[in-house]
């Protein structure tokens, strides 16, 4: 049975919280006042005012205890992007994120914040300024892309006023910033070994990348802005940068900010994407025998040359959204965060 939880209650947890983007949305609630607990599989730092909860999202009861008292919680985990295992994507995005749900009810929760993703919409080819209207991908590029749709639908869909429970989804895209474990670090690796000197396409699509402070201002507006009727009950929202750039531009001043030599030499899309995806059918082939993760798969391959950017005017007029951190910023800040990545470090 739920006890409901005293309206104006600043206590709310974080699930996924020792993640890069849980982070960084903790220690802003705590500069807001709000007191936090944190769950998640592990526990990667300490603060002050942190009470950390270790296990699987899939355990409900591990979650109810977690959850005693909060009135707000932010659903951040999800499994790397870059992996394969499909079954791990299925059980803790899709059946996990029922196991979130179930457990928020019971626990008397009355406000659920989804980080899902852009990608949900997007299959492979151009998307120029899309707004939250688009269908959700039939055809998603990846097992991780197909359980964010199911688990967006399931939290959109559990949003239900009349019981007090109010849902909404947040969508960032290409989140980076400090400790970001895979944009920058994947790409300094890539340029290590000399494989960054090729731009894809010919270098003019746009893309989002998006300033982790920006991604958090976006998840504690919408969880402040979430009331009974208000608009943005049950809805997913864009949250970006508002500055789409050029995906190879933006890659080439992190490179340069990090000393590296920024990509020069153009390839027809068609045949890079064409080879990674001969490379990848191989390393499906071959699994039993080598075990190979090339570094240009065919999703990497497809966000690296077509436009992908999307547009936040629905955070815009919903609930006053304007990102915080412009794209210079985040980049310069981001570059200065990262001196065991610099060239010769
Ligand atoms: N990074 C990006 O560019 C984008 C990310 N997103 C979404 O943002 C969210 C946060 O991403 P990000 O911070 O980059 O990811 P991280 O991997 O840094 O953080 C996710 C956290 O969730 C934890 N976790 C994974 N599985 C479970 C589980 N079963 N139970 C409890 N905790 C679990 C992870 O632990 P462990 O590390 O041990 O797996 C990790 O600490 C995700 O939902 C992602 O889909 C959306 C758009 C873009
Ligand atoms: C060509 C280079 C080897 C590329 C190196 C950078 C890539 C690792 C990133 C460029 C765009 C990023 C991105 C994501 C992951 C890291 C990149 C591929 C996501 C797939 C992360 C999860 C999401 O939800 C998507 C919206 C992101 C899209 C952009």
């Amino acid at each position: 049975m739920a006890t409901r939880v005293r309206p104006g209650n600043k206590r709310c947890a974080v699930i996924g919280g020792s993640g890069f983007l849980g982070r960084h949305l903790v220690e802003k609630l705590l500069d807001r006042g709000y007191s936090v607990s944190v769950f998640d599989i592990r526990q990667s730092y300490e603060l002050p005012g942190v009470v950390f909860h270790m296990g699987d999202l899939c355990d409900k009861q591990a979650l109810l205890t977690a959850l005693k008292d909060v009135s707000l919680v932010f659903h951040c985990a999800s499994p790397f992007p870059g992996s394969d295992d499909r079954a791990l994507f299925e059980r803790v995005n899709i059946q996990g994120t029922q196991t979130v749900i179930l457990a928020c009810i019971e626990a008397g929760v009355q406000k659920l914040v989804l980080t899902s993703s852009a990608s949900v919409v997007y299959e492979g080819t151009d998307i120029k300024n899309g707004r939250e209207d688009l269908p959700y991908a039939k055809k998603p590029i990846d097992y991780y892309t197909a359980t964010k749709i199911q688990q967006e639908k399931l939290v959109l869909e559990a949003c239900d006023q009349q019981k007090g429970f109010l849902t909404v989804a947040i969508r960032p895209h290409g989140i980076f910033g400090p400790r970001d474990p895979q944009l920058v670090p994947i790409l300094v690796d890539t340029a290590r070994r000399g494989k960054m000197k090729f731009i894809i396409g010919d270098g003019s699509n746009l893309v989002d990348f998006t300033f982790v402070e920006n991604v958090v201002h976006g998840h504690i507006l919408a969880a402040e802005t979430l009331k009974s009727n208000s608009p943005i009950c049950g809805k997913p929202y864009h949250i970006t940068n508002d500055e789409p750039v050029r995906f190879w531009d933006f890659m080439s001043e992190v490179l340069v900010g990090l000393g590296y030599a920024a990509p020069r030499y153009h390839l027809p899309y068609a045949l890079v994407y064409g080879l990674a995806l001969l490379l990848w059918l191989l390393t499906l082939v071959l699994r039993p025998f080598v075990s190979f993760k090339p570094t240009f798969t065919p999703m990497r391959v497809a966000l690296a040359g077509t436009h992908h950017y999307y547009s936040c005017e629905r955070a815009k007029e919903d609930m006053g959204y304007k990102p915080v951190v412009s794209l210079k910023e985040g980049i310069a800040r981001t570059v200065q965060s990262y001196p065991h990545l610099r060239r010769g470090a």
